[in-house]
């Protein structure tokens, strides 16, 4: 049994003071947000971490999931990257589901620079679980 965070998520909450504050739409079958990275996002100079660029696909896909009503928990992720990403700019990341059998859903995500070219994808299981709270 898992408990939601209270309110804290890292990439979603606006509560959260070191978070991403991520918000997300839905039209159709993609989810989708934007995030602009700060300096206090690199790793590289002038370049969005790679592991905040994985959190920006992780989060995409979950909330594709939460917004159907499924709480669920990666279990497997592969990322793409193929193109830096620099921070001051916005990007988009889009989310959907590719199936779904049992407790173990496949989803695909992919970051969007301005412009169009498309710098990260992902692919990732999720495995729904119960919550307790
Ligand atoms: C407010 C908004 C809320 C949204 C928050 C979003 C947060 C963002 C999403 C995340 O980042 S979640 C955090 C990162 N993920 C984790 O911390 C998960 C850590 N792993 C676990 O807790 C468990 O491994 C997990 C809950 C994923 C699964 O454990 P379970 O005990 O529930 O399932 P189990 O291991 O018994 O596996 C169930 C079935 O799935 C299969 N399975 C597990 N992982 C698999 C995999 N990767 N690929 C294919 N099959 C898999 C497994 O073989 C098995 O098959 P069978 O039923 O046929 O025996």
């Amino acid at each position: 049994m898992f408990r939601r965070s209270d309110g804290m998520c890292f990439a979603c909450s606006p509560r959260n003071p070191i978070g991403l504050h991520l918000e997300f739409s839905h039209e159709g079958d993609i989810c989708r947000t934007t995030f602009t990275a700060g300096n206090e996002h690199q790793g590289w100079d002038g370049v969005l971490h790679g592991g905040l660029v994985t959190t920006l696909l992780d989060e995409a896909m979950a909330q594709w999931l939460w917004h159907r009503g499924v709480a669920a928990m990666t279990a497997e992720m592969l990322t793409r990257f193929s193109l830096p990403v620099p921070v001051g700019v916005p990007v988009t990341v889009e989310a959907w589901k590719e199936g779904c059998r049992g407790r173990l859903w496949e989803l695909s995500a992919r970051l969007i620079l301005p412009g169009g070219k498309v710098a990260a994808r992902a692919t990732a299981k999720f495995l729904t679980v119960k919550e307790n709270g």
